[in-house]
């Protein structure tokens, strides 16, 4: 038996298995519309098999796109250009998600192979760059501007009108995006949230601005739709930041608040900090916040073999693993992974002839 294609039952929906296409930006919107790209890239990893497929980190509010290249639900018209996408990934047996994002002190960045640099204003770029202090990610990003505490309610709503715009473009997920070092994260993190008021300081202070956002949009998703977490689980510092202690705690609270699953990566708030990749190494995390926080998790971060990734489920480290890089190489790796685990798994008849 394997637990990887064990369907998952997830609030009034069931995955079909445990493997999920993790968000992961593209690059490739204008005016933050998907296109033809991302019908294609996300389509074809519904064809391929995996039980979720969550769409890239999506702005809520215009300024909040890491680059000029991301996608967004900021807009009404951003609703249409979605629906033929969230359409075609049920269609093909897939959850369609959906993360929600604002990229804080990180916006405003040109695309990767273009050298990722800070974007001015007259090179596509915008500005302000808001974030919880004025503190930047390093010397080649912007300064941002510190949100004030009343700037915060608005930016709060920005998420969920996003949800809204998520439910009426067909999304059945939504995924919020706490980590790799933007809005939500810098606010988590005494690295980046040096602020004396409500929103800084203690820990009940820097998870509040998280905390709202999970009640304004659990507020507006409807009960029967899943909502999902995303964490760094540490910032990779021995002392000082946000670490796996605090995510377990996070993750007690978000539990009580309609928050179904945490999804575990790490790092991205400290630009020169040493972080031990390799195969699974962000899983400890998920295993531990499953553990001892008792909520669902997800675990993500070179997970790229079926029988490790058959493991992570069977021993109950995680409840679904998230793939990103495997599956850009390789849209079918389900079913590559079902043969590999001696799973029958059913193929779209016009491409049952090849398996
Ligand atoms: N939208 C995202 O979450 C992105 C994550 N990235 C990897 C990453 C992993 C861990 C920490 C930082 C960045 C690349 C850029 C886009």
């Amino acid at each position: 038996m394997s637990r990887l294609f064990d369907p998952f039952p997830l609030r009034g929906l069931t995955l079909r298995n445990r493997i999920a296409v993790s968000p992961m930006c593209q690059y490739r919107a204008v005016d933050g519309s998907p296109n033809a790209w991302h019908q294609v890239h996300l389509g074809s990893r519904a064809i391929g098999g995996a039980g979720l497929v969550i769409a890239e980190a999506s702005a809520v509010e215009a300024r909040g796109r890491i680059s000029p290249g991301d996608t967004g639900l900021y807009r009404d018209e951003h609703i249409d250009a979605w629906a033929p996408i969230t359409r075609f990934i049920r269609q093909a047996g897939a959850v369609p998600g959906i993360q929600l994002a604002h990229a804080g002190r990180k916006a405003s960045m040109d695309l990767p192979w273009r050298g990722g640099a800070a974007l001015a204003p007259d090179q596509g770029g915008w500005s302000p760059i808001v974030a919880p202090s004025a503190v930047a990610f390093d010397a080649a990003y912007k300064t941002p501007r510190a949100l004030t505490a009343s700037e915060l309610p608005d930016l709060v709503a920005s998420f969920a009108l996003a949800a809204q715009r998520a439910l009426a473009a067909g999304f059945e997920l939504i995924e919020l995006h706490g980590a790799h070092g933007y809005l939500l994260h810098e606010f988590l993190s005494p690295l980046s949230n040096q602020r004396d008021d409500d929103y800084g300081g203690s820990f009940d202070n820097r998870i509040r601005l998280t905390l709202d956002v999970i009640a304004a949009v659990r507020a507006v998703w409807p009960e029967r739709l899943p909502l999902m977490l995303r964490i760094s689980a540490t910032d990779w510092l021995d002392d000082g930041g946000w670490d796996i202690e605090q995510s377990i705690e996070l993750a007690r609270r978000v539990k009580h608040m309609g928050v179904d699953l945490i999804d575990v990566s790490s790092g991205g708030n400290l630009p020169k900090v040493r972080i031990p990749v390799g195969p699974g190494y962000q899983v400890p995390f998920a295993a531990r916040i499953r553990r001892e926080a008792d909520i669902a998790t997800g675990a993500v971060g070179m997970i790229t073999e079926p029988q490790q990734a058959e493991a992570i489920v069977a021993s109950g480290d995680a409840d679904l693993v998230l793939m990103a890089r495997e599956l850009l190489r390789d849209p079918y790796w389900p079913y590559h992974a079902a043969k590999a685990l001696g799973v029958a798994m059913p193929v779209p008849e016009p491409y049952q002839r090849a398996w």
